[in-house]
């Protein structure tokens, strides 16, 4: 007789609209999913998470099995974590829910944003990074909008598995997890590179929402500010150059056009300055320039935008 394969046990570490919206969708799933949270533990202990989807309707997680401290949660199999790049002392947190030789995948916008995590992880568990391209933001405690896109595209950082076909199964492990939810996901064979094309949009939107107090309607609906936006993306194709990752010839055009048909958008950035959070601008904007300027070039209108957000930032506690 067929032995059944155990589903693995999941814990999000970092349970906001990131966090929120794709625990939901795998503990809908059948997955055994743990929830690690910080301000609003009380609030999702209490009424459990609700997901408001212009893709999937209506959808809630009542009971939630919500944690208050990561030494509380039973150890899991795969850790997503979902903190923002600016949260720190994230390694003890995630080490002590981790079981033996976890995968821990790392949802976060920005370059080399695993490198940190890294350097204080423990050295027997793999790290994986995952780019979402996905619509969300959190509207009250526990109660998240998801407003369009959903794909998660998973690679593989670095950690125990040291041969090529070892980090790919790891990796097409993760992506299937997620595609058992019903959510779109590819295995990326370059993280590095990957990283570096999600920051074509990125850049330019997350830090025009802050500076000019503007979603990605208005932004698209005026020929300065999408003339702009096409300058910034093109920079971000000439650093990833610089750096060795060559995106494909339209491939910022595609994002540009995507935007346009895109409901009208606040990048998390926009989030983060109303809530008074500090933005991410180190993983987002001065990694990236930091690397180009290694490799020699320089991104004089994406360095602009970066001194205006860290003057926006300062002044916004
Ligand atoms: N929102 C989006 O549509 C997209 C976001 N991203 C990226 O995903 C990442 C997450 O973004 P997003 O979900 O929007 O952010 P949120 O602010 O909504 O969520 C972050 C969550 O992490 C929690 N957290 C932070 N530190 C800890 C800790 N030490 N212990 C427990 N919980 C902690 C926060 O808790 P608390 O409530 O206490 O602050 C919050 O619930 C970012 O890097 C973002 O750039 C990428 C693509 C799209
Ligand atoms: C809007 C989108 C889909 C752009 O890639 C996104 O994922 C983000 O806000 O970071």
């Amino acid at each position: 007789m067929m032995q059944a394969v155990a589903k693995p046990r999941i814990g999000i570490i970092g349970t906001g609209a990131i966090g929120g919206f794709y625990g939901l969708m795998l503990a809908r799933a059948g997955f055994d999913v743990h929830f690690l949270l910080r301000s609003e533990f009380s609030a999702v202990a209490a009424q459990g998470l609700q997901v408001n989807s212009a893709v999937h309707g209506a959808l809630s997680l009542n009971p939630v099995q919500a944690y208050s401290a990561a030494e509380d949660m039973p150890p899991c199999d795969w850790l997503l974590v979902a903190a923002k790049s600016t949260s720190s002392g994230l390694a003890p947190v995630i080490a002590k829910a981790a079981a033996p030789g976890a995968k821990v995948l790392l949802l976060q916008n920005g370059l080399d944003v695993e490198d940190s995590l890294r350097e204080v992880l423990p050295d027997s568990l793999h790290l994986l990074g995952g780019l979402c391209l996905i619509c969300v933001h959190r509207e009250g405690p526990g109660v998240i909008t998801h407003q369009a896109l959903g794909a998660v595209n998973v690679g593989y950082h670095s950690g125990p598995a040291h041969d090529e076909a070892t980090r790919m199964a790891i990796v097409e492990e993760g992506a299937g997890l997620f595609r058992s939810a019903g959510i779109d996901s590819q295995a990326m064979p370059n993280l590095h590179q990957a990283r570096w094309q999600k920051l074509v949009w990125n850049i330019p939107y997350n830090g025009l929402s802050v500076l000019l107090g503007a979603s990605t309607a208005p932004l698209m609906a005026d020929a300065d500010s999408r003339a702009l936006i096409q300058a910034l993306m093109a920079e971000v194709v000439q650093g990833a150059k610089a750096c060795g990752h060559d995106i494909a010839p339209g491939y910022a055009d595609f994002l540009f056009n995507m935007t346009d048909k895109m409901p009208d958008y606040w990048p998390s950035m926009h989030h983060d300055l109303l809530h008074k959070r500090p933005l991410e601008l180190d993983a987002i904007y001065a990694r990236p320039l930091a690397a180009a300027k290694a490799a020699g070039c320089e991104l004089p209108r994406i360095e602009a935008l970066y001194r205006a957000l860290v003057f926006i930032d300062r002044r916004n506690v």
